[in-house]
């Protein structure tokens, strides 16, 4: 694997003991963002791995989002079979924060999974490059209603690609994943006048279901169900050479990461004639205010502004991988790899 970080800290945490990596991948259009992941692992490997190839997709994504900013990902390796203390918790977030402290502003650190505002507030208390705090003590808070919002931007985009109109009343979406993201993307298409097919592995989320009037559905189901768009916001890896000639949507499109379970599942999408919004795209609303807010210090309508955009940026990739025959996967890497060749720095995104 070629080795394409600018800088990469491999340690063990002076107070917690635990593994952590801190990879910054770019700083080419400014400070690296990305969030910081508190996750069980069978190995520290995995960790690093993990970081490695996170902090690259966080280089892509703010590229193509518009940032004046480059990636970069935190991963505290928790021990896999035992839950960790609150001391021990405390303790890995101030190293994370040492970290962070240590490399001078190249990178800003972020809640990610495992990790919320309150996390970052911690952090906080060692160093000033994060985001998302709590409001009440000057961050932009939790990213995931923005995350939400940005999502259904890409599901307007996606139905104008689909049916040449953006509205959402009476399509058909199956939402899969109800947490901090996707329950709200559930509740915006409700309230716009959708019909939703929900469904989650926790049971406790059909009360949503019986909420907003929809139909609740076991994840396999719920995934090749007759919709108009596949709404993908639990885990990743749910597109697989499997699952995809079952599909029976027009399109997917949403919050979760790394929806492909390999890159050549772009291309069966494509054969199949299956709109695909790149997820890196489609879910960048989070980042984007955090940066908007506090970074380009931008009033909340602003960033609002921002995050509605990723339906414009969607709808140009859509066009362009249609006229030119290839996939929206390979049409965004290469718009992000355009973005970033030709870095235009601005005074307020550089370290
Ligand atoms: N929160 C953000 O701002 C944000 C930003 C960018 C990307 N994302 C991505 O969006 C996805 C959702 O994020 P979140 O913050 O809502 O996470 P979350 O942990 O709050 O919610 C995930 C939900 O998915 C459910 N789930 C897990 N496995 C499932 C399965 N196999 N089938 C059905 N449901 C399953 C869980 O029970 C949970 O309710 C993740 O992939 C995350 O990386 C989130």
């Amino acid at each position: 694997m070629e080795f394409s970080h600018e800088s990469v800290v491999v340690r063990r945490g002076r107070r917690s003991r635990l593994p952590i990596v801190v990879a910054v991948h770019s700083t080419a259009l400014g400070r690296a963002v990305g969030g910081c992941r508190m996750w069980a692992y069978d190995s520290w490997e995995d960790g690093l791995r993990d970081a490695l190839r996170l902090s690259e997709g966080m280089t892509r994504k703010c590229a193509a989002a518009g940032l004046p900013n480059g990636g970069g990902k935190t991963v505290v390796v928790l021990p896999a079979g035992r839950s960790v203390t609150a001391d021990e918790r405390r303790a890995a977030l101030h190293d994370v924060g040492d970290i962070v402290a240590e490399l001078g502003g190249a990178y800003v650190t972020g809640p990610d999974a495992g990790t919320g505002p309150a996390d970052m507030a911690v952090i906080g208390e060692r160093t000033e490059n994060v985001f998302c705090r709590p409001e009440a003590v000057g961050g932009s808070g939790d990213p995931s209603p923005f995350t939400a919002l940005g999502v259904v931007a890409a599901l307007r985009s996606t139905c104008l690609a689909l049916f040449g109109s953006p509205a959402l009343a009476g399509r058909r979406f199956a939402v899969i994943g109800l947490g901090h993201v996707g329950e709200q993307v559930a509740r915006q298409l409700a309230a716009a006048g959708a019909d939703l097919v929900l469904s989650d592995v926790d049971p406790a989320k059909r009360s949503l279901g019986a909420e907003l009037g929809a139909v609740f559905a076991e994840p396999d189901a719920a995934a090749t169900a007759e919709v108009d768009v596949l709404v993908p916001a639990a885990l990743g890896g749910l597109l697989t050479r499997d699952l995809v000639p079952r599909l029976r949507c027009g399109a997917v499109a949403g919050a979760a990461n790394n929806q492909l379970a390999d890159p050549g599942v772009a291309e069966l999408l494509r054969e199949r004639e299956i709109l695909w919004a790149p997820d890196y795209i489609a879910n960048a609303g989070g980042v984007v205010n955090a940066v908007s807010r506090e970074v380009l210090g931008d009033e909340p309508e602003e960033a609002v502004k921002r995050i509605e955009s990723i339906a414009d940026t969607l709808t140009g990739l859509f066009e362009t991988a249609a006229r030119t025959k290839i996939t929206t996967a390979q049409a965004a890497d290469d718009l992000a790899r355009r973005l970033l060749a030709s870095p235009v720095p601005t005074a307020r995104g550089l370290a």
